[in-house]
């Protein structure tokens, strides 16, 4: 235990020594480190990791909970100048009470008889992509699974269509890796001055404003016709009767775009690649389909997403003065950083927890502070429900239409992308057609 910077904080221990060699060390490995100091440390300790500083790192289960439970005065999203990428109206940039103003605004498209409107033209965009696959040839899910999501974004979020379209579907994902990369590396801003990644980010941004205000032109004078999650927010009011800025609205696109897109698309990719290395799951799941079922599928999400959770770690920043936790005394600007893979490895709360058991789930809700590959608390994902739906629709139209061949190849290995942990070859799949 140290009492470190203010002499009344109470932090736990952690490794000292070359600060951004060890961030670097938990970069490069994120579970591999913060399991090492789990075992060394035990259930809470500090570490240095790029663009939060020095974190503490809590893994016990009531502490968690604590914190995902804890109100937005106490403590709230770590301010990591995500606003530099996706802007200061962004979801992810916005804090306390304005930050409760626009979620509520952004809650409705994302959720209950809303989603419905989108079931199908997910599985239109399954079908599509699906009819490319080769059968009996390895490839990786992860390509297919991106293109999926991607378009499924731009279709039932952006409701874009046409030029618009084709320039969005080209542009954002490239410029979403850019800016992530550029948000949490600050220093990087100024390398290359006006050639280099910072210049061409920004260049990028204004683009997108351009087609933003252009797919804002379009929707307006037709809002009562459309479903999309654009043409909502365009008609949404704040409780004094104003509605969202433009350039707010903007914002809020991209940051859907950045958080939704290779979340789903990564989380699909390991589901491929678990369930071929279930014995007799894909049958299993293909023989549900048939009989117009969903338990075990619906199961086997929660289960992947419990073993192969796709964001490492749930961040917080300390807001009152000081958060009292446990044997803790956190001071406003602690962060504190919350290891998804960690707690859903903790056989006190997952029985046999490095098994990949899908039935586990089947009749039985996971608790929402123990299983949180969404987070949790009132920043927990706004799109998990839009996510869950889309996952289960692409999984469905799959075994509906395809055998997915098991495999005894080892795992793959989980490589940190952009944004989330993905499997080292992709997931690779092979497939024959059902007839
Ligand atoms: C499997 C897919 C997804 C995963 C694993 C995922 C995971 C997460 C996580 C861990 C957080 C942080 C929660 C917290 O701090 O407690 C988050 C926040 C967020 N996610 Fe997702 N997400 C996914 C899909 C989506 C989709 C499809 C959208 C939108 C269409 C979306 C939009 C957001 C937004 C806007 C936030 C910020 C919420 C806030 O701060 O109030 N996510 N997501």
């Amino acid at each position: 235990m140290t009492t470190a910077a203010r002499p009344d904080a109470i932090l736990p221990d952690g490794p000292s020594g070359q600060r951004l060699v060890k961030a670097l060390t938990y970069t490069l490995n994120p579970d591999r480190t913060l399991h090492r100091y789990q075992a060394r440390y035990g259930s809470a300790f500090s570490i240095d990791a790029f663009g939060f500083g020095r974190m503490v790192v809590l893994t016990d289960p009531a502490e968690v909970k604590q914190i995902l439970q804890a109100t937005q005065d106490v403590i709230d999203l770590a301010d990591i100048g995500v606003d530099r990428a996706l802007g200061h109206g962004s979801l992810f940039a916005t804090y306390g009470d304005a930050h409760r103003r626009d979620r509520k605004l952004l809650t409705p498209p994302l959720h209950g008889n809303r989603l419905r409107a989108y079931e199908k033209m997910i599985e239109r965009a399954a079908e599509c992509e699906m009819a490319t696959w080769p059968e009996g040839k390895p490839f990786p899910a992860l390509p297919s699974m991106m293109r999926i999501t991607l378009d499924v974004i731009l279709d039932a979020v952006f409701g874009a269509e046409g030029a618009e379209l084709e320039e969005l579907r080209r542009m954002l994902p490239p410029m979403v890796q850019r800016g992530t990369l550029l948000a949490f590396l600050p220093k990087f801003q100024r390398l290359l001055g006006s050639h280099g990644p910072w210049a061409r980010f920004q260049r990028e941004r204004a683009r997108f404003d351009v087609l933003m205000a252009r797919l804002i032109d379009q929707a307006t004078p037709v809002l009562d016709t459309r479903d999309d999650v654009l043409a909502m927010l365009l008609q949404a009011r704040y409780d004094d009767g104003s509605p969202m800025s433009h350039a707010q609205i903007s914002d809020q696109m991209l940051t859907l775009m950045a958080a939704g897109h290779e979340t789903t698309a990564t989380t699909l990719a390991w589901a491929v690649e678990r369930i071929r290395r279930q014995e007799g799951l894909s049958d299993r799941l293909a023989a549900e389909v048939d009989e117009g079922g969903s338990a075990l599928r619906d199961s086997t999400l929660l289960e992947v997403q419990r073993v192969r959770p796709v964001v490492n770690l749930v961040n917080r920043e300390v807001r009152a003065e000081n958060l009292e936790i446990g044997r803790w005394r956190l001071p406003r600007g602690t962060v504190v950083g919350i290891p998804v893979g960690l707690l859903h490895d903790d056989s006190n709360l997952f029985g046999d927890p490095s098994t990949f058991n899908p039935d586990r789930f089947v009749g039985a809700k996971p608790n929402t502070y123990q299983w949180i590959p969404f987070g949790g608390g009132v920043r927990r994902c706004i799109g998990a429900n839009f996510a869950t739906l889309e996952m289960n629709v692409v999984l469905r139209t799959m075994f509906r239409d395809f055998i997915v061949e098991p495999t005894t190849d080892g795992p793959e290995r989980r490589v940190t992308r952009g944004i989330a942990a993905a499997p080292g070859k992709g997931g690779m799949m092979i497939v024959r057609r059902r007839n």
